[in-house]
């Protein structure tokens, strides 16, 4: 089990300054906002993939004492829009994860469908598996059930805290239903202008 903090000190990205934040292993994070207000822009920040200035770091290691590559191994995100680049769902995992595909409702047959035919829940849902499979120590999700009904988004949200919690994961959850926020989050986070302000 991982045992690493995700420390943000300082980040600044468009228009957020100075972000300041530890989540520890285990710990659901959600942040909300308005659109537009940079909550995927931080995500991105923290993954890495945008130029920003101030320190993240995962169990102390900066993201710059690493490429980004084997930073993105181990603080992974998950888009809203998730990227496919095979034919097949099954070209993108290393083995099939039968509980994984179980506990979000597929059989494993699902491996041998073309991305194709994919639904935008069934490939939300997937990509999630995907990053889930490569054993991530920290994970960024943007709006992972945006496009799920209800009795589908709760079964996704207790498989994640379930492994967030099993595996110790520091997880950032970008969400913006009150309701999801009140059943996933142990800490909530708006963005105000420019920082977080805490919601209790
Ligand atoms: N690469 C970029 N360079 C400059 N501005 C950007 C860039 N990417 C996004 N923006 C702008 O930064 C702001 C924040 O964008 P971001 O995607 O983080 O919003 P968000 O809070 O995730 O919104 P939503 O809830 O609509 O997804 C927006 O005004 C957006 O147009």
């Amino acid at each position: 089990m991982n045992d690493k903090h995700l420390e943000l000190d300082g980040v600044s990205i468009g228009a957020l300054e100075s972000v300041s934040l530890c989540v520890r292993p285990g710990e659901v994070v959600c942040l909300s906002g308005v659109s537009g207000s940079g909550k995927t822009r931080l995500l991105r920040a923290i993954a890495d993939l945008d130029a920003h200035r101030g320190r993240v770091a995962l169990g102390g290691r900066g993201q710059h004492e690493m490429s980004g590559h084997a930073w993105r191994a181990q603080v992974m995100m998950v888009p809203a829009e998730s990227q496919w680049w095979f034919e097949t769902v099954g070209e993108h995992f290393a083995a099939i994860s039968s509980a994984g595909l179980a506990a979000l409702g597929f059989e494993d047959g699902a491996m041998d469908w073309q991305i194709s035919r994919l639904s935008s829940g069934e490939k939300q849902r997937l990509a999630l598996l995907r990053a889930v499979a490569r054993r991530p120590h920290a994970l960024l999700l943007d709006e992972p059930t945006a496009n799920l009904d209800d009795a589908t988004t709760q079964r996704v949200e207790r498989w994640l805290g379930q492994l967030a919690a099993e595996r110790g994961w520091p997880l950032v959850w970008v969400a913006h239903d009150a309701e999801q926020i009140r059943r996933v989050a142990d800490r909530h986070y708006r963005i105000a202008g420019s920082g977080l302000e805490r919601v209790e």
